[in-house]
């Protein structure tokens, strides 16, 4: 039976909520591509449309089985009816026609049931391809065991221990492979494991790699550059400083590394000039888009090493693709190796206990590669407990643990140990008195050097940019409350105002998420001061400055890589739709794992428990088709 398109694209959009107009062109032009008398058009372009909007989500496919026999596009509240798909054979068949009378080259695939647009389906199997090829098996020889167990007391502990030590299993594991990850949650020691994988590197590679430090933000650059730097100073012994003098001494962002242009897409490193690298090390690999990680992948030498570090729990990247959830799947909780990886940590590591072998080998190909740490180093009590109640989704327990905050909590400084709770119709009722406990110290300060110390002291964190709950009207209502506004100069600065840079400035150094802070200097002239790693401050004259907004309060998107002794994290209500598409166990974890001491939930239980339940899941074959590839190379 053929059916047309059912009325004008204007009717349509009014019967349908979610699709934007750009989605509505999307699948107005693939249907009409095929003319008069398609079957199941009307299937198919519905099919089109969802597959646009979960593009724009940042899934980077459709699964036909997520839509068939659901309904979609509905929004009971202003009477949108919106379409119900029919049962997945229907759905099937309908894609399966509408694509074979596409032309060719087809702009859209159908792959193991997942829709794409042929972009983003070339982006995962150029990823898988690339990653599949680094995990064919590598040797490692006893005479670099030698050199690697000389240097091994100086980078950890060789003494017997009963507990296992996974730092030191990251280690070893990585040390014999060509692509690994080092996963784990905040403080659990990722970046002291990979000081010490480069060091172990150098020295089972006669001291002669070039290792590259890379991230996705020039924040997260500069912060590993920080910590690695602090990491080395805490290795001593003659034997390791011929190899700390190897190591990169600055990390960069990926995008510099591989010379994108800043608004296109074009990459002066790719397979025909790739990077000058023997290992890549890639941090914050939770904010790395498929796009962006295909061309890693294509700019890296065949021999090089690529080490993904970061943790799968914490929200995912802004543009489409979540690599990093896809390759640690639900390996973050196998303990289970592979008898060749057991053999070989043992060979390395004989003083730790020794590794479960696990029961399938080709299961184990992919899980050898993924090394979560999993003790925090940082936080412990009941911020780390809490935040383990929510990766588990185990809302009533994490509710549980948490304390109810009262008024003595907002008078003074807040000084939360461990996490309280507070209904936001009450914060919101409360928000001069909160905003001033919050912000006391740093707008009090008398000078440069107390506010600066006091910046990262709190900070409010919210899903939202926009609307009543988004960090843009935060930071007006705060500043109104704190009485901020009526300081303000022309350009909205005034002595005191935390700033946020908007976007990177090489020339100036200055980077897209900076935090500063706006102080006279000795003349009494307004500057922006922000602190730099190295010990100090660098003052920048306002006119000079790139973009910046106030920030009291930030998006958790925003905040992920910084920590605050005191956060402040927002649960907006479902009320609006983008509430509802942000609000995710995820963003709960990355909000809450940003507090170093205490952080007061502003939200009642009903919605906690809704957002917990909610996961922030993207569609994606990546894993499929990695696990694809590596049966076909193993061979
Ligand atoms: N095995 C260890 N022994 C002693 N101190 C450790 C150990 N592992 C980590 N630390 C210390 O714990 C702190 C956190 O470690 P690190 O910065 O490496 O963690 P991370 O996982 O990279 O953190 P984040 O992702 O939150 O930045 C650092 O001060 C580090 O020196």
């Amino acid at each position: 039976m053929s059916v047309s398109l059912p009325g004008s694209l204007e009717a349509l959009q009014r019967q349908l909520a979610g699709p934007e107009a750009i989605d509505f062109y999307f699948a107005r032009e693939f249907s009409l591509a095929h003319g008069e008398g398609l079957e199941h058009i009307e299937v198919w372009f519905h099919c089109l449309l969802a597959l646009s909007v979960a593009q724009r989500q940042g899934h980077t496919c459709l699964v036909l089985s997520e839509i068939a026999g659901q309904h979609w596009f509905y929004d009971s509240e202003s009477e949108v009816k919106g379409y119900s798909f029919p049962e997945l054979p229907l759905v099937q068949k309908a894609v399966e026609l509408a694509l074979a009378q596409l032309t060719t080259p087809n702009p859209l695939v159908l792959d193991n049931g997942r829709l794409y647009s042929r972009r983003f389906w070339n982006f995962e199997q150029e990823v898988a391809r690339a990653l599949a090829e680094r995990c064919k098996p590598e040797s490692f020889t006893d005479a670099q065991v030698t050199q690697v167990q000389k240097i091994w007391p100086l980078l950890f502990s060789a003494l017997p221990d009963n507990s296992q030590d996974w730092q030191q299993v990251a280690t070893a594991g990585s040390l014999g492979q060509r692509f690994s990850i080092i996963n784990g949650g905040p403080g659990t020691g990722k970046t002291y494991t990979v000081t010490r994988l480069m060091l172990a590197l150098q020295a089972a590679h006669a001291n002669s790699l070039t290792i590259q430090l890379a991230a996705p933000t020039g924040k997260a650059a500069q912060r590993l550059t920080e910590s690695v730097s602090a990491s080395l100073q805490r290795i001593e012994g003659e034997a390791v400083e011929p190899l700390v003098a190897r190591l990169p001494k600055e990390a960069t962002t990926l995008h510099r590394l591989l010379g994108m242009s800043r608004y296109g897409v074009d990459c002066r490193r790719d397979a025909q000039n790739p990077l000058n690298c023997d290992v890549l090390i890639v941090d914050e690999v939770s904010m790395v888009d498929l796009a962006l990680m295909a061309r890693t992948v294509r700019a890296l030498p065949v021999h090089a090493r690529l080490v993904l570090v970061g943790d799968a729990e914490q929200l995912p990247a802004v543009e489409s693709g979540n690599v990093l959830e896809a390759l640690v799947g639900s390996e973050v909780h196998s303990s289970r190796v592979s008898a060749a990886l057991k053999n070989h940590i043992a060979r390395l590591c004989p003083h730790l206990p020794e590794m479960a072998v696990s029961p399938s080998e080709a299961a184990a190909i992919l899980s050898d590669r993924v090394h979560t740490l999993r003790t925090s180093q940082r936080f412990s009590g009941a911020l780390a407990d809490v935040a383990a109640a929510i990766q588990a989704q185990q809302a009533e327990v994490a509710w549980e643990m948490m304390t109810k905050a009262g008024p003595t909590d907002w008078y003074g400084s807040l000084s939360l140990e461990g996490v309280a709770q507070l209904p936001l119709t009450m914060a919101v009722a409360e928000i001069k008195a909160l905003a001033q406990a919050s912000f006391n110290r740093l707008i009090t300060a008398r000078d440069l050097n107390t506010a600066m110390q006091n910046l990262n002291d709190c900070r409010w964190l919210t899903p939202l940019r926009r609307g009543q709950f988004g960090s843009q009207a935060l930071n007006g209502q705060i500043e109104q409350a704190l009485g901020l506004s009526a300081r303000a100069g022309p350009a909205g600065h005034y002595a005191g105002r935390p700033v946020m840079v908007l976007e990177n400035h090489y020339a100036l150094g200055l980077f897209n998420g900076d935090v500063g802070l706006v102080w006279p200097d000795a003349s009494g002239r307004l500057k922006a001061w922000f602190e730099v790693p190295q010990g100090g401050y660098r003052a920048f004259s306002l006119a000079r400055l790139p973009k910046v907004e106030t920030v009291f309060a930030m998006t958790v998107h925003k905040s992920q890589g910084s920590e605050f002794e005191q956060v402040v994290l927002l649960v907006p209500p479902a009320a609006s739709r983008q509430a509802e598409s942000l609000c995710s166990k995820e963003l709960l974890y990355t909000g809450l794992t940003r507090a170093r001491k205490g952080c007061l939930l502003l939200s009642d239980k009903t919605r906690f428990s809704q957002v917990i339940h909610t996961r922030h899941h993207r569609f994606s074959g990546l894993r499929d088709i990695l696990l694809q590839n590596l049966a076909g190379t193993q061979e």
